[in-house]
């Protein structure tokens, strides 16, 4: 079973405007939704999506927090919240039709006791694997991570930002990097695949045994003691990329689980992300399961 620690969730608003964004008017919205969100919450809700037995835990506060637990608990995803004073925050995502805007609130005070009782939740579930995802929230540091990473028998997985990922001192099963993060976690330049894949090398060292590279619409990599994968880009119209990178990172895991290797995994990987992309907000109504060859 994988759980999931989501320390700074959102309800996410996806707004789609038919023109470009434009000052001093008033902006007529088409289209709106909201979904529960936050990193490790969409990669339980991708697993879920494709089968794969998933807990997702974390910090939740306030209406905004009560909002994302009852739209995890009717989507049958299974949850184990910690409860906190502060409000969980909303961050927005405007679909406009030059670009694709997104303003992340910074979220609630969280403490490290808080962190404590997540990782009594998480005991209580016993989860084979534990993936710790998206940015902290004000009161937390690294810290907590190596502590979800050391606190019990799963392998950890981490998919946080680049700055974060070089202060990190636990052992961890894989991270998922995007380009920017990459970037910013080794100190080199990313100009295309090879880079990117010198790049994970170098990241891979003693504390990552794999490094998952989503690299936009050159595909991604998979980097591990293995050797390196790389799978491009499916062809696709792309509505929307919020989630992508939570996408690849279940397909990948959920395929590793069904007893895929990295190239078949990464494949699975890429095909959620795929989905994710070409559906409004982050919520999919089924993915093909994973099997040992990645996907059927
Ligand atoms: O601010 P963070 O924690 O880095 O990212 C949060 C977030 O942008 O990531 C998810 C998409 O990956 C969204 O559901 C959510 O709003």
């Amino acid at each position: 079973m994988i759980g999931t620690v989501t320390l700074n969730p959102a309800v996410d608003q996806t707004m789609r405007v038919d023109g470009p964004l434009a000052p001093d008017e008033v902006i007529r919205v088409e289209d709106a939704r909201f979904d529960p969100g936050g990193k490790g919450i969409n990669v339980s809700k991708y697993l879920t999506a494709m089968g794969t037995e998933t807990v997702a835990t974390g910090v939740l506060g306030g209406f905004v927090g009560r909002h994302v637990a009852e739209r995890l608990e009717s989507a049958g995803i299974a949850t184990a919240f910690v409860d906190i004073e502060g409000v969980t925050r909303m961050n927005t995502t405007v679909l406009a039709a030059d670009d694709e805007y997104k303003l992340n609130q910074a979220g609630p005070q969280v403490s490290p006791a808080d962190v404590d009782a997540v990782v009594e939740k998480l005991r209580t579930r016993s989860p084979g694997t534990v993936v710790v995802a998206g940015s902290l929230p004000p009161g937390l540091d690294s810290d907590a991570i190596d502590r979800l990473a050391r606190a019990g028998p799963w392998e950890t997985v981490v998919d946080v930002d680049g700055p974060l990922l070089r202060e990190l001192d636990a052992e961890f099963e894989l991270c998922k990097p995007n380009v920017t993060e990459l970037e910013a976690a080794t100190g080199r330049e990313i100009t295309g695949v090879e880079s990117a894949i010198e790049a994970a090398r170098e990241l891979r060292g003693d504390r990552f045994d794999r490094v998952l590279a989503s690299l936009g619409p050159e595909g991604a990599v998979l980097v591990s003691a293995d050797g390196v994968v790389h799978e491009p880009a499916i062809d696709c119209e792309v509505v929307d990329t919020v989630g992508a990178g939570d996408a690849l990172l279940a397909g990948v895991l959920a395929a590793t689980d069904a007893g895929a290797d990295d190239a078949d995994a990464l494949h699975a990987g890429v095909v959620s992300a795929t989905a994710a992309v070409s559906t409004q907000g982050t919520t999919l109504p089924s993915l093909p399961e994973p099997t040992a060859s990645g996907v059927d």
